[in-house]
């Protein structure tokens, strides 16, 4: 698995070029590509400035000396790349296992380029069977957690190691639904927007264009909508 999500990560690096702002995913696939990054900042002397979807993708690329900016100091973002929970053959998916869906999804809709990078795991037919993340305000979210059981979600708050509740690099909650099946995305997450308290979810709805995946027997392909 490790094998496949490096594949793919320095595959998708090949995207970047010099004098790009790139955003910076996160998880263990985007950690990847941001490894790889690195490695082209210092042997190929590449010119990249990079914004970050997470803290913990903040001090991977502070580590490899890729230089940062702010969101809001860069004119443009050229190329985000990141990876991904569950992709559907629409293109459709779900993002937020590593709870960073917030800043990925506003880093990826101020993206000219956006490509999700998996291993062949990732493909599904439908939505759902990965507990979808909802990232919510603390205030009320227990009504909030109960409005959910209601609707048949089947919410679980998201702990930590020491069993407290999750808390964002925005200082929010999540709660994953545990919904099995998605059968109409684009009204689960009109729904999601329209609820008070939800301040993001992890569908990503027709918003990636190339998906680069990395399977045992077919190596690395490039999927395009
Ligand atoms: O959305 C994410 C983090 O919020 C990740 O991109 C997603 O969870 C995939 O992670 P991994 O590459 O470790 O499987």
């Amino acid at each position: 698995m490790d094998n496949l999500k490096r594949q793919v990560g320095i595959e998708a690096a090949k995207f970047v070029k010099n004098g790009m702002v790139v955003g910076l995913g996160t998880g263990s696939t985007a950690a990847y590509f941001v490894a790889e990054l690195g490695r082209r900042v210092a042997a190929e002397n590449l010119r990249i400035t990079a914004v970050t979807t997470s803290s913990v993708t903040s001090a991977q690329a502070r580590k490899l000396n890729i230089p940062l900016k702010d969101i809001d100091e860069v004119e443009a973002i050229d190329l985000t790349v990141d990876g991904a929970d569950e992709i559907d053959q629409t293109l459709n998916g779900i993002k937020g296992g590593g709870a960073a869906l917030l800043m990925e999804k506003i880093v990826a809709t101020y993206s000219k380029d956006y490509i999700w990078i998996v291993d062949e795991s990732k493909m599904v037919a439908h939505l759902g069977a990965f507990p979808l993340p909802v990232e919510v305000v603390p205030f009320g979210c227990g009504q909030l957690f109960r409005l959910f059981e209601k609707s048949g979600f089947k919410p679980t708050f998201r702990l930590d190691d020491k069993g407290a509740l999750w808390l964002t690099d925005s200082g929010n909650h999540i709660i994953d639904l545990h919904m099995n099946e998605i059968s109409a995305p684009e009204k689960l997450a009109r729904l999601l927007d329209d609820t008070v308290g939800v301040v993001e979810h992890g569908l990503f709805n027709d918003m990636v264009k190339t998906v680069i995946i990395a399977s045992e027997t077919e190596g690395v392909k490039i999927v395009t909508k």
